[in-house]
């Protein structure tokens, strides 16, 4: 790319810092190596104060959308804006009001976790001069990890790690937080922790996008979810909307769930197996037909309750219809 021909609307909002209509927006994004397709054609748009889940399994493109987001991998093709600045051209009039916890935020092992974040708060043009030590201290404070701080960073657990590097993200107040899988290795209490970091972004209007492989996480915290499967993105939008989008389900405990499911496959009803029971879509057919489809197969149905699609099913939904 040369640099001086750029989109007219890119070039607009680029002149109007904080004017974009959206925090992070991608068009046509794509990324191979070699022969392989990490992101195909991602067209994603964060609205300004949402959390954003970034969700997919592992392999689906997560990190790399993010890394192109963030001006750390070129892509092979598309462009991405970051609060309106296109990147990677014009990414450092962004990055001061953006924090980001990626991979790999190279952190030197010898120091310990405060003198790592302090060499981090020296580079914030923010805190030149004397706000740098009580921003470290709150930051430290903020991700509990203040009894520690005086540890080598090399001695510090995966959790730790990943802790310091959101301590990091967080030294002065950011327009857009963006979080590669922020609760790896992180036990259920640090999980919690970080969620109310989350949700205290958020209250205070903080723009966070937040990648993750774990469903229950992404319902847990986020406003919006965009969902990446092999690279490419299925769906993006509010969370309550999507859910609506799930239809009516039938959980039912049958004697039998793997003769079960094939009855009910054989009649072109999709259903799957969830925690030993058996969950099948209303979209199509009603209960009494599931049942008789069930019983009729000789299979004994102990339970059936009605529900709603969770997220999962979504998601199922989503991943089976593009595999
Ligand atoms: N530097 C690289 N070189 C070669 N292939 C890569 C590279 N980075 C990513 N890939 C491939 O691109 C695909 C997408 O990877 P990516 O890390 O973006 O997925 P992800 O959804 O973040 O997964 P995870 O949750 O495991 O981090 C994978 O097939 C991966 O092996």
């Amino acid at each position: 790319m040369s640099g001086t021909t750029e989109t007219s609307g890119t070039a607009t909002i680029d002149s109007v810092p904080g004017s974009a209509e959206f925090a992070a927006r991608t068009h046509g994004l794509r990324k191979t190596y070699g022969r392989t397709v990490a992101v195909s054609d991602v067209d994603l748009a964060v609205p300004h104060g949402v959390v954003l889940g970034m969700l997919g399994p592992n392999g689906s493109g997560k990190t790399t959308t993010i890394r192109m987001l963030l001006g750390l991998t070129l892509p092979t093709a598309g462009t991405a804006e970051l609060l309106g600045h296109a990147v990677p051209e014009h990414v450092d009039r962004a990055l001061p009001r953006v924090g980001a916890l990626v991979e790999g935020p190279g952190f030197h092992p010898f120091l310990s976790g405060r003198e790592n974040l302090l060499r981090s708060a020296a580079t914030e043009p923010e805190l030149a001069g004397s706000g740098l030590r009580g921003a470290v201290t709150a930051a430290l404070e903020r991700v509990g990890l203040a009894a520690a701080a005086g540890r080598k960073y090399r001695a510090y657990s995966l959790g730790m790690k990943q802790r310091l590097g959101l301590a990091s993200a967080l030294l002065v107040p950011r327009e857009l937080v963006v979080l590669d899988e922020p609760t790896n290795g992180l036990d259920p209490a640090g999980t919690r922790e970080i969620r109310q970091v989350i949700a205290d972004l958020h209250a205070a209007g903080t723009t966070v996008v937040v990648s993750s492989h774990l469903l229950s996480e992404v319902e847990a915290t986020c406003t919006h979810a965009a969902v990446l499967h092999k690279g490419s993105l299925v769906t993006q939008g509010e969370l309550t909307t999507l859910l609506e989008s799930g239809g009516p389900n039938l959980v039912v405990a049958a004697s039998d769930d793997v003769a079960g499911l094939e009855a009910l496959r054989e009649r072109g009803i999709p259903a799957r197996r969830e925690n030993g029971a058996l969950r099948v879509e209303l979209t199509e057919v009603d209960s009494p037909e599931v049942i008789a489809t069930l019983v009729h197969a000789g299979v004994g149905v102990r339970e059936a309750r009605r529900g709603r699609a969770d997220l999962e099913d979504i998601f199922a939904q989503l991943t089976e219809e593009t595999s």
